[in-house]
Formats: C-alpha cells, structure tokens, sequence
C-alpha cells in the first residue's frame, strides 16, 4: 500500500482554458459552437461543456451529498445494495465493477450509486422494459437532502442531454427535432462515484477504472478536484497512441460520446477509451459523478442519414439500444441482476465486447 499523501488539486480556471487539453463548447455562443461541436466529436470524442446552465451550487449540493452517502457506514450502505435490486439501481461496493476484463487483476478501485429515471413500479413501462422502475434512496432520516439534491441535479441534466443531442443534429446539418423520439423516455443514469485513498498500479493490473468507452449517446462527467481522468489518444491498439490526462475545469462539464452516437454516426464520431488512474494516495479519494444519457430503451440505433456514401453499407448492424446496455451491464458488473421476465440475450452481439484499448 502505498503511503498516504494528499495530490495537490489540480482543478483549472476557466482562464486557463486556452491551455486545456480538449475542446471547449461554449453553449454562450451559439454561433461557434455546432462548429467547434462537430470537430470535437470527430477528432476527439471528448470536449470540456462550458455556460452549460447548471447552477454551480446544484453541482456543489450533488458532490456534497454523495460525499454523505459514502461517509455512511458499510452496513447502511449495503441496505441500498445493488444486489437486492433489478433494475440496478443502488450501490455498488469498491471493485464490484471491471471495466476491462483483459487488463485488470482486481475490479475497479471504486464504490459507487446508480440512480436512474424515476418510473413508478406499476406502470406499464416499468413492466414492459429491463432497467426501467422506481429509484432507491438512502434512509431520509440520515440523509434528509439527498433525495430532493438528487432529483434537482438529475433533472437538470436531462434537459442539457436533449439540448446537447439537439445541437449535435444541427452541428451534422439535421433538423434539431430529428431525435427527440428517441429520447421522449431517455435510459438516463446519474452514477455518483467514490474512489478508494490508494494509488492505481496498472503495471500489476489495478486500476481506479479500467479502459473502457461508454455505451449511450453522451456522458457529461462532474468530477472534485483529484486527477485521474486518461483519454486515449491514437490508434485502436495500445502501441500506437497514448493516454492523456484530462484535469477538471472549474465549473466545467467534461462530456464525451458513447458507442451509440458513434454507430449511429457510421464511425464518423469517436466513442472514445477513457480510464482513471490515480498517481498518487489520496486522504478522502476520488469524487465523480457521470451523467450517462442514452436513448429510449426501444430505440433501433441505426446510421443516420448523410452518414454513409452512396454504394456503401452501413459499417454496424442496428442495435436496440437497451439490450446492447444491457449485455454491457451483463459483461462488467459482478452484482448485476435481472429480472426474472427478462429474455433478453445478447451475448453474441455485436459490439458487445469491450473496445477499450
Ligand atoms: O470518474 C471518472 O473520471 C470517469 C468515470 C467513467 O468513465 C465512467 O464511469 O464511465
Ligand atoms: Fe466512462
């Protein structure tokens, strides 16, 4: 175990964002951004989302209260346990998750809490579709703001997820109206994360995440002041690239592509492999919370049009975008449960496995 240190934060003011590492989209400036948003999503896969709307002291609230949560000892934490869920929602303990199953020795160095859109167990969306029902909370008792933070934080970030698709659609020259089936009941995902004090060791397989791309449409990622996040840059083999570290901005979201954009896209747009690697042992660990939008669990992820040359084939079979959730969910998660209807199997789809390099 190495010993304890603290990292020096290394957040970044937005004046030195000249200097960052990715792209910036500025939704201040409507002229330049579908612009700056096509060549981000081309080039890069990634981008730093700034005068995105969400108020500072929600973003400051939702780490606050998931800080809260983590605090709680494991027993109260286990009562919201994934594992007595079906719809995975819930907790998920420290290495319960290994995002790439060919390098790591260890599961992911992270605990985690997946909270989703909230359907109420009844209904005949909850019964008809996997992944689709009712939150779990912790005891209100000891945790009196979380619910309401929560719900706040997760709203607002849907309605920034459709107003990120529809400025995409304008960015590839379709109509900004041109998705909004797909997302009249998004397969949204708030997972707050908590990762371990300890350093990552990837020479023996540890890793605070493994390399992995994302599944959906966009991830807007919210992270504390520790470092940790790597985006690969290169090649689709190890040899020909490199990882780059990707510090917090200020205020800023760090938003990249999932797989879906990238089929629906024909490739043209990267779902890029990202991972975190912890340099140095922290005293409290890494905060996080990604925010995973993804498209209707029915929804057919097929090229869009414009995406593909006249003669030419579509490069992916279309793929239903909750069952290729699902089987990715099936692949990296240990405490992963379904329900007992569900016959959904897609272990031989394609695309199913890890890309992540
Ligand atoms: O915590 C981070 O910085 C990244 C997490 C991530 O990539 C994920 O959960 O998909
Ligand atoms: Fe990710």
């Amino acid at each position: 175990m190495s010993s304890s240190t603290t990292s020096t934060p290394q957040v970044l003011s937005l004046h030195a964002l000249n200097r960052a590492a990715l792209p910036i989209v500025d939704l201040a400036a409507p002229e330049e951004a579908p612009r700056i948003l096509y060549d981000a999503c081309r080039d890069f896969g990634f981008f730093y989302l700034i005068n995105h709307g969400v108020p500072q002291a929600l973003i400051d609230d939702m780490l606050a209260e998931s800080k809260a949560f983590f605090s709680l000892p494991l027993g109260e934490k286990e009562k919201v346990s994934v594992r007595h869920n079906k719809i995975n929602r819930g907790y998920t303990a420290f290495e319960e998750e290994t995002l790439d199953p060919t390098r790591q020795t260890r599961g992911d160095t992270k605990e985690g809490f997946y909270l989703g859109r909230e359907v109420a167990m009844e209904s005949e969306e909850a019964r008809s579709n996997p992944l689709h029902g009712p939150n779990v909370w912790p005891d209100p008792v000891k945790l009196p703001r979380w619910r309401p933070v929560m719900n706040a934080y997760f709203t607002a970030l849907s309605s920034l997820g459709l107003r990120t698709v529809r400025l995409l659609l304008r960015a590839v020259g379709l109509p900004e109206h041109h998705l909004d089936d797909a997302f009249t009941r998004p397969m949204a995902a708030l997972r707050l994360l908590h990762y371990s004090t300890q350093a990552s060791n990837p020479s023996e397989g540890v890793y605070a995440a493994g390399a992995h791309t994302d599944y959906g449409m966009f991830t807007f990622l919210m992270t504390d002041h520790t470092p940790g996040l790597q985006v690969w840059r290169g090649g689709a083999e190890q040899e020909d690239g490199s990882w780059q570290a990707v510090p917090p901005v200020e205020g800023a979201f760090i938003v990249n592509l999932g797989d879906m954009l990238q089929r629906w896209t024909n490739d043209v747009f990267k779902s890029t492999a990202h991972r975190v690697v912890i340099q140095e042992a922290t005293e409290e660990g890494r905060y996080s919370a990604p925010f995973f939008y993804e498209p209707n669990f029915d929804t057919l992820v097929a090229c869009l049009p414009g995406f593909v040359k006249k003669g030419e084939v579509p490069r992916h079979v279309p793929v239903k975008s909750g069952e290729y959730l699902l089987g990715k969910y099936r692949h990296t998660h240990r405490d992963f449960v379904e329900k007992a209807d569900d016959n959904n199997t897609l272990e031989n789809h394609a695309g199913l496995h890890t890309q992540a390099k």
